[in-house]
């Protein structure tokens, strides 16, 4: 898959830490990892073989406190993909998160506010960018939801093959774009109506519903809710099963089925960014952020 990022100066500048991070450059064994084992990823994305499947890598996310989706550790996330992609020990990966009881908080608000309008047409390509790169992997993706996961990181979910959620009354999950005075884009929306159907997904938009484990697998936004300590090794089963099923079938088959929802924003990026920075650059949608932001901060105190 082809995609164009316009992310490189940023991606160059990410590259080159790296390779002082001990054990830590893309695709070169580990120190202290057996020899020929992988093991790779960035400050932000850990990145190792499952010692317990082979073919599988665990890519879990540290960006603390919350996982939110900086425009950086998007970056790393989208370099991590590709080297995995490219990567042909590997054909699936597990999606997870570092941060104790939060699997993303979704896109990073300060990315989106007071920032000018080239900052903001560069995050929401790279916002743009990690969806496809996601939703349209060759490879296995399943979600190990280990957290609370609203609006972009409910995205991220979505965009796996397959998602098992930590039974707990805290790890709520949905699209809450309303919830912040703002609009989830249509491809948000594309995905979510693919996967809970038409109408579920009309309420949880407009109600901007953040669902609890038992709703969650109620309506079908997770596939399964296991308990937390249960969530990897789940994970690691399900993946078995689906990597019983030869790779060429598979891939196209998940191509065919996701291609043309892909291909709805693939048809309109520009437009999509140009309505993006509109939208965001708003003052009354400025406001809203501002006033979310202050409730954030408020709960703390
Ligand atoms: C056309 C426009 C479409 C745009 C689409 C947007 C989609 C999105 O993803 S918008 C983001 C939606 N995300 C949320 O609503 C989640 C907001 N966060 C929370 O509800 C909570 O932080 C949490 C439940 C995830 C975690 O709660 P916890 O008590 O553990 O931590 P906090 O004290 O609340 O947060 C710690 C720290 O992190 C900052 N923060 C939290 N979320 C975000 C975020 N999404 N972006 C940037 N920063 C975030 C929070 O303000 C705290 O910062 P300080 O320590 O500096 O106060």
């Amino acid at each position: 898959m082809a995609l164009t990022v316009g992310l490189r100066p940023l991606t160059r500048a990410l590259l080159r830490p790296w390779a002082r991070v001990p054990g830590a450059a893309l695709g070169r064994p580990a120190a202290g990892s057996g020899d020929g084992v992988r093991c790779f990823g960035s400050p932000r994305v850990l990145v190792e073989p499952d010692p317990a499947a082979v073919g599988v890598a665990v890519m879990k996310m540290r960006n603390p406190p919350v996982n939110s989706l900086s425009l950086e550790f998007l970056t790393e996330l989208l370099i991590s993909l590709e080297k995995l992609e490219n990567d042909k020990t590997f054909r699936g990966i597990i999606i997870t998160s570092d941060c104790p009881g939060i699997f993303s908080a979704g896109l990073d608000l300060l990315e989106m506010y007071g920032r000018d309008p080239a900052h903001c047409a560069e995050y929401w390509k790279a916002v743009q960018e990690l969806w496809l790169r996601v939703y349209l992997s060759n490879l296995v993706v399943i979600g190990a939801i280990n957290g609370i996961s609203p609006a972009g990181g409910c995205l991220l979910s979505l965009s796996c093959d397959y998602r098992v959620l930590a039974n707990n009354p805290k790890y709520a999950i949905g699209l809450n774009e309303t919830l912040l005075g703002i609009i989830a884009p249509f491809w948000f929306k594309d995905v979510l109506v693919n996967t809970i159907g038409h109408r579920a997904a009309e309420r949880a938009l407009q109600l901007g519903f953040l669902f609890p484990p038992s709703d969650a697998l109620q309506v079908g936004i997770v596939d399964q809710v296991v308990p937390e300590d249960q969530v990897q090794s789940t994970a690691r089963s399900v993946m078995a099963q689906w990597l019983a099923i030869p790779d060429h079938a598979r891939q196209l088959t998940k191509n065919l089925v996701r291609k043309p929802t892909a291909d709805r924003l693939l048809q309109q990026r520009d437009a999509d960014i140009q309505n993006f920075v509109r939208f965001i650059s708003r003052d009354s949608i400025q406001k809203s952020l501002h006033v979310y932001l202050e409730k954030l901060k408020q709960k703390k105190g």
